[in-house]
């Protein structure tokens, strides 16, 4: 039987570098049961969703414009009420939304990247990824790189150097490319080292070159941290690519929750019909 390791975070690797399998993993890190989520009286977008995710899994949330991943992320983190059904996150369970106390427990320990033009623009490279150290961008402790404590600097040094964006560091972060950018964006929210990583569709609007790049820096490194990563694409072959496991939504369900290897393009197609 192959040994495995167990991470700072409680992600299970085998030695040789492996995710171990589902069934020698420990329990969820993040649990949906029965979530449901409606706009106004008339939309209901999310219709009932059960998906648990265990750590050290990078999973694609994937379906067609519309089909509710955005809102579903969103709910996670408790930026929109769900109507009905819990969800487990950590060590926190909610439903409807959660306390105060919970936002803030869940929201330190995740990481997130969004789609382009996340950056504070006319700040430095080092100062953004110095504002992920806080959880959220421009907050006054951290206003600029020279008031950072030298750990802070150093870590955030660290973080752009992973992403090879180290010579950037005191360029303003609207002088890189789109790339570029995204990669910061990665630094910034890998810096604190979360267990969880939620990135909603970081490639967007890329070129096919850079797009590559930011999912493998993203995947590789959520991976050597040892943190679970979500993320949403439009772009089919970065979801089979870079996930270990795919969840589809389609009218309001999940409509595909299965391993990437397991999935041909015919399948996944189906989604979008
Ligand atoms: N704050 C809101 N108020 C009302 N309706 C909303 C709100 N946010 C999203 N919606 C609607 O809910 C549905 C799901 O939107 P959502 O953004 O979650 O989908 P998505 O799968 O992320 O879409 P896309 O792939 O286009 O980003 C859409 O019909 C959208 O118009």
């Amino acid at each position: 039987m192959t040994d495995l390791v167990e991470t700072s975070v409680g992600a299970r690797f085998t030695e040789d570098g492996g995710r171990a399998s589902a069934a020698a993993m420990p329990e969820p890190l993040l649990a949906l049961r029965g979530v449901r989520k409606s706009y106004g009286r008339d939309l209901m977008v999310l219709k009932g969703i059960d998906v648990a995710i265990r750590p050290g899994e990078a999973v694609a949330l994937i379906g067609a414009n519309g089909s509710g991943k955005s809102t579903l992320l969103k709910s996670l983190i408790g930026l929109h009420d769900i109507d009905d059904g819990t969800i487990t996150l950590f060590d926190q369970t909610f439903s409807t939304r959660p306390s105060g106390r919970q936002k803030r427990a869940i929201r330190r320990r995740v990481g997130f990247v969004f789609q382009a033009h996340s950056l504070v623009r006319r700040q430095s490279v080092l100062t953004n990824v110095i504002h992920g150290q806080f959880g959220l961008p421009g907050v006054w402790r951290a206003w600029h790189q020279a008031v950072a404590s030298q750990d802070m600097r150093r870590q955030a040094a660290a973080a752009l150097d992973a992403v090879g964006l180290l010579d950037k560091a005191f360029a303003r972060a609207d002088q890189l490319s789109g790339g570029q950018q995204q990669r910061v964006a990665i630094a910034r929210a890998l810096v604190r080292r979360p267990p969880l990583m939620i990135a909603d569709e970081p490639a967007a609007s890329l070129d096919p070159s850079a797009g590559h790049e930011v999912m493998r820096q993203l995947v590789d490194l959520s991976r050597t941290q040892g943190a679970t990563l979500v993320f949403t694409s439009h772009d089919m072959e970065h979801a089979v690519s870079y996930a270990e496991r795919i969840v589809a939504l389609k009218d309001g369900r999940v409509f595909i929750d299965a391993p990437a290897r397991d999935l041909s393009m015919r399948e996944i197609e189906k989604v979008f019909q």
